[in-house]
């Protein structure tokens, strides 16, 4: 049976457990959520569980624990109950879609993400852009895999192209069809370490895991349109175990993946600009108009290349939004709790 060691159970886990091991709690890992049901993998195999009454009261859902996290349960005879969770290393999070600034937090305790896009019709730069930088964002590694190089003349020349964006990561090309490309796994997927799949619907995420694992995992549920009308898509986020000791979060196709802003104040991640900047006259400077700024001295000079200080632009635009509208959000909150407060102390007031 794999140990909890096998699923990347650590110092940091183990050191936030020990404070907790009088309450009788076990230490586990969240496979999967469906609904209510979280699948766990405790020291003596799966197991299922809710979350306490105790703990959805006391968080917004998006503390609630998500797929990677660690949690500390009690085991009763046919199911589990999470108390808590262990601190996280780190957690991905995305703007949730819609107009609304709203986090959501898709997995938790990643040493890297796989961005994938397909080089048939779903490579664009600048969703790309907002991967690496929402993702760097959360203190995660980025790979970038292009798959499907099968269905294009020159596979090559995309993989440079995104190299040109200059963000230091490494670059794959793929094709999930042929399990002989598996190559880049042998390279990037370390035993007891958490990955996760991102992209598109119909980029290839699955065919890559299955080819990955040997096997189909078995999907539950529903069916796709939004690629091939009738056939299976993911449909939950779970995280697997694969023969070489890695593993990986398949994550449902999204349409969205909105930057937020966490680690906010570091601005926009871009390793060219982030050298520039410190030559900048002026130490706030937002390199747009300023004089005596080295980032658009560098985007005249050729030095960088154009396309990519416009993407930055948006993405610092992007973040820019989520934070005001967040705080527009707690601003709202605040007036509401005030409110509801002097209407509670007016009718104690004009009791009769
Ligand atoms: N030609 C080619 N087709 C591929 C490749 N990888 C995947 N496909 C096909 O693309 C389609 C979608 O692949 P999936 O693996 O289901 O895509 P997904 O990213 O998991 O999609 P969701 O589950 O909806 O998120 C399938 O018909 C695959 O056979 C590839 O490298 N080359
Ligand atoms: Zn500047």
């Amino acid at each position: 049976m794999p140990t909890l060691q096998s699923y990347g159970w650590n110092a940091h886990f183990m050191r936030h457990f020990e404070t907790n091991t009088t309450q009788h709690l076990e230490a586990a890992r969240v496979l999967s959520i469906q609904g209510f049901k979280h699948l766990l993998i405790t020291a003596t195999g799966n197991a299922d569980a809710q979350l306490s009454g105790a703990l959805m009261n006391s968080r917004e859902p998006e503390d609630y624990p998500k797929v990677g996290d660690w949690v500390l349960a009690k085991r009763y005879d046919a199911e589990g109950i999470i108390i808590d969770t262990l601190p996280r290393i780190n957690a991905l999070s995305r703007k949730a879609p819609g107009t609304q600034s709203t986090r959501q937090v898709l997995a938790a305790n990643i040493d890297a993400a796989f961005i994938v896009q397909g080089l048939d019709r779903d490579f664009n730069l600048m969703r790309l852009q907002r991967y690496l930088q929402q993702i760097v964002q959360c203190n995660i590694r980025p790979v970038v895999i292009l798959n499907k190089a099968d269905l294009v003349p020159d596979p090559e020349t995309y993989r440079q192209t995104v190299q040109e964006l200059g963000y230091n990561c490494p670059v794959v090309l793929t094709s999930a069809l042929q399990p002989s490309q598996d190559e880049w796994a042998r390279q990037y997927l370390l035993p007891q370490h958490t990955y996760i799949l991102l992209g598109s619907s119909g980029v290839g995420k699955s065919t890559l895991l299955n080819s990955l694992l040997g096997y189909r995992l078995q999907e539950e549920g529903a069916t796709s349109t939004a690629n091939n009308k009738g056939k299976h898509t993911t449909t939950a986020r779970h995280l697997v175990l694969l023969p070489n000791g890695s593993m990986i979060i398949d994550v449902p196709g999204m349409r969205e993946f909105g930057v937020t802003d966490e680690g906010a104040g570091d601005g926009v991640y871009h390793p060219q600009i982030d050298a520039l900047a410190p030559q900048c006259r002026f130490g706030d400077c937002t390199h747009q108009h300023e004089p005596g700024c080295a980032i658009t001295a560098a985007v005249r000079s050729g030095e960088l290349p154009e396309p990519v200080y416009r993407s930055y632009l948006k993405l610092l635009r992007e973040q820019y939004h989520f934070q005001a509208s967040e705080a527009d959000k707690k601003r709202n909150i605040k007036q509401l709790t005030k409110l509801v407060k002097q209407v509670v102390k007016h009718r104690k007031n004009n009791k009769y």
